[in-house]
């Protein structure tokens, strides 16, 4: 007997140990999937790590046995064990909720991949030679239907010529061979049957074959990319990691495509990372013009056989050059890896929330980058004040790129004080006058508008307003929202709905009405102030089928409609020539969120959705319409004043004790009763407090206190950078144990969120 190590893919601390006889421990390496009994009856596919002869400390009885092994080479190569290593300890996590996080499902099913197979058929090996040949068309001579099936067979597998001219027998499908003859199954199935065809499964890639590279579609760069891109190598000579800072539609597209040429002409990999599978859209098309099927692309929209397919290619030997990806395209295999760009680097939602591990992809894929000698370049017009204050201390290197491609100037932005409007009745719908007489123009130009409102749904609430009665999530502390065409309430945390009731449940008024604007709404307005408008809308409500974002993506680009509506989804990254206006139709929803970085993402999204006007030929005009006209963040989006906006909010970062000065820490507590996590965060906020005194904040009931019919409570922890960071996590780890020991607190649920977002 030998034994192995693995982990499962479960949400459980460490390792664990199995026998494995002889003969089979054999053939595995670390690395492989093994099926091995769990529980009283289950079986998981675990992940081989080790493989041994130090018996566990356990009676005979108790040590279980591998049942089978699941591939005959690894999945994963060494590096990708270290990532997950690196990411369950910075992340405070399980090894087994990263591996699940990691692996694509068909490599975490119990039956092992399968990969999708076709039948082919080819001729029975005791008639392959000349004599024989004629034999078996005599032979057939009284199944004339057959016979005529089988001739065309040799045709087309080229056997008719095959003896007197030896040449390459092709490969053919039943399919093939029924569509060529109009014959139906029950005739191949005969000549199988009757020995003249053997039919066997062959293996079939769903990937897509995008054809050759084409260099000569790579654009020339301008004098000011031409340098950056030189600033950006001469860096990299010195540090792992560059920050390309480049307005929006500086082109910093185009220099990427300049470095990944490059690192394939080096024989490298390249990861491509991008925020969100709406991007991926005219992404994918603009990297495929250049680099055909070099070119693989990966993320949550795709099955999951074809993410397994794409996984087993990069382990072969012929992989991808480039990966184009969302954030789960870090965990792929990767042989040669050279460089890795995280495009929109500030973008919030490369952190995964939900469930752990709670990694955010950009540190994920530097650090890998890193471990594999590979140079990363981050871009974005906006950085991140993380990245931002890393470049201007030197960690990283730093390329500004402060003009627009042909030196069209950064969009007119106009800032409208709603207020103002409203209070002398200009205003009464969600559109200002200045937003509708700009909209107007460019419809009547040929030009096209994006409204950017970021709320979906149609009215964020419903209100009685006789007796002021609002809906509530039966599980969330929440209002629902109303979707008009679905005419449900539904909540935006746990997704529970419930239809709109005809009268008001408290007081039996008959009229219900909306509060607030959500993008259903804004576009049944907008629709009736221009009724020959063509509009579209994105929002997770209208993208939630395959193939949606392709649709209304393409469908604006190539002017199919005019008028955008849509929530952050639509404020970066996408690339339109036509945009001549842009609407920020309620900015103080951003401004108000009760959050630090409040000011941060509305800098970002305000200047990022502005980017999208006036890409091409004229410049763009922005409509900012606001309540605060005279917030200090307004008008440096307004100047695009990234500088003062960044020390402004770096000195409040540094007076509060926020990052890129402190790490945070959430630690959230949940359970069922109110009561008993109350009891619970006092006493471990007690605890931390001993241990990290006013590093401590709270507990507190976080703005949403209660999801799905969970109780939570938040402690912040701010750790000074510098700070012992592993001593640290694992006496939180020990606390956390402590508390979950302790009497009716079994069902207490506790999890950090590291540097959270
Ligand atoms: N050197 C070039 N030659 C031809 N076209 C270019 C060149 N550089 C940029 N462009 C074009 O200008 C437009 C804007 O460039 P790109 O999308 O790369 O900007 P970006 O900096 O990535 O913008 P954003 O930050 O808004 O995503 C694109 O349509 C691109 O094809
Ligand atoms: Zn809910």
């Amino acid at each position: 007997m030998r034994y192995v190590d693995v982990i499962l893919p479960l949400p459980l601390e460490g390792t664990f140990s199995y026998a494995v006889d002889d003969k089979k421990a054999n053939g595995i390496v670390a690395g492989m999937r093994l099926l091995v009994p769990w529980g009283k009856s289950k079986t998981v596919a675990a992940l081989c790590i080790r493989v041994h002869d130090d018996k566990p400390d356990l009676d005979d009885s108790k040590i279980k046995e591998v049942l089978d092994v699941l591939d005959p080479a690894p999945v994963i190569l060494p590096h990708q064990y270290r990532l997950w290593q690196w990411i369950a300890s910075y992340y405070m996590c399980t090894m087994g909720e990263v591996m699940n996080a990691a692996l694509p499902a068909g490599l975490k099913a119990e039956t092992g991949y399968r990969p999708k197979t076709e039948t082919c058929v080819r001729l029975a090996a005791k008639y392959r030679n000349e004599q024989a040949l004629h034999i078996a068309i005599d032979l057939l001579r009284r199944m004339p239907k057959q016979q005529k099936v089988f001739l065309a067979f040799l045709q087309l597998s080229h056997w008719d010529v095959y003896f007197e001219n030896p040449c390459e027998i092709k490969e053919l499908t039943r399919e093939e061979l029924m569509n060529a003859t109009s014959c139906s199954t029950a005739i191949v199935r005969q000549l199988v049957v009757h020995g003249f065809l053997e039919a066997y499964d062959r293996e079939v890639g769903r990937l897509n074959h995008a054809g050759q590279p084409h260099p000569e579609n790579t654009k020339t760069l301008n004098d000011a990319q031409a340098k950056a891109m030189d600033a950006i190598e001469a860096q990299w000579k010195e540090k792992n990691v560059v920050l390309l800072h480049g307005v929006t539609s500086s082109g910093k597209t185009e220099i990427y495509i300049h470095l990944i040429e490059k690192a394939i002409a080096e024989g490298k990999q390249v990861l491509y990372l991008l925020p969100e599978i709406a991007l991926t859209v005219q992404m994918t098309e603009r990297l495929q013009r250049v680099f055909g099927s070099e070119l693989g692309i990966y993320h949550s929209k795709y099955s999951d056989a074809e993410r397994v397919e794409i996984w087993q290619k990069q382990l072969s030997d012929k992989p991808y050059s480039v990966i184009l990806g969302a954030r789960s395209a870090v965990f792929l295999p990767f042989q040669r890896l050279g460089l890795v760009i995280i495009d929109e680097e500030h973008e919030t939602s490369y952190k995964q929330q939900d469930p752990a591990p709670r990694y955010h992809a950009r540190s994920a894929a530097i650090v890998m980058a890193q471990m594999l000698g590979a140079k990363t370049l981050l871009g974005s017009a906006t950085p991140c004040m993380e990245s931002y204050y890393n470049a201007k201390t030197g960690k990283y290197g730093y390329v500004p790129l402060m003009q627009r491609y042909q030196g069209i100037e950064l969009p007119d932005i106009h800032v409208v004080d709603i207020k103002d409007l409203r209070h002398r009745k200009m205003m009464s719908g969600p559109f200002s006058p200045q937003l509708l007489s700009a909209i107007r123009e460019a419809l009547s130009q040929g030009k096209q508008a994006i409204l950017f409102q970021n709320r979906r749904g149609f009215a964020p609430m419903i209100e009685c307003k006789v007796c002021g009665w609002v809906p509530h999530c039966k599980n969330c502390d929440v209002s629902l929202t109303y979707h008009k065409r679905l005419n449900m309430l539904t909540c935006h945390y746990c997704g529970y709905t419930q239809p709109v009731p005809m009268v008001c449940p408290c007081c039996g008024n008959p009229h219900l009405s909306g509060r607030g604007y959500g993008t259903e709404k804004i576009e049944d307005q907008i629709k009736e102030v221009f009724p020959e408008a063509r509009v579209a809308r994105m929002d997770l409500d209208t993208t939630r089928t395959k193939g949606a974002y392709e649709r209304i993506i393409h469908d604006f680009g190539a002017g199919k409609t005019n008028l955008l509506i849509g929530t952050q989804m639509i404020s970066k990254g996408l690339d339109f020539d036509r945009v001549a206006v842009v609407g920020i139709l309620d900015a103080d929803s951003m401004l108000n969120y009760p959050d630090f970085r409040a000011y941060e993402y509305a800098f970002m999204m305000m200047s990022q959705v502005s980017g999208r006007a006036g890409r091409k030929g004229k410049r763009g005009l922005v409509v900012l319409q606001t309540r605060n006209p005279l917030l200090p963040v307004v008008q440096q989006v307004v100047s695009n004043d990234y500088q003062t906006f960044y020390h402004d909010l770096l000195a409040e970062r540094h007076l509060f004790h926020y990052p890129p000065f402190y790490h945070l820490i959430y630690i959230y507590l949940k359970h069922k009763q109110e009561g008993i996590v109350e009891a619970a965060s006092q006493q471990l906020g007690a605890q931390l407090r001993q241990r990290f005194g006013d590093r401590v904040l709270g507990p507190d009931k976080p703005g949403v206190a209660r999801v799905q019919s969970l109780s939570i409570r938040k402690i912040v922890l701010k750790l000074e950078n510098g700070i012992a960071r592993a001593q640290t996590q694992q006496s939180l780890i020990a606390l956390r144990q402590q508390l979950l020991n302790q009497k009716g607190y079994k069902a207490l649920q506790i999890y950090f969120d590291v540097d959270p977002m």
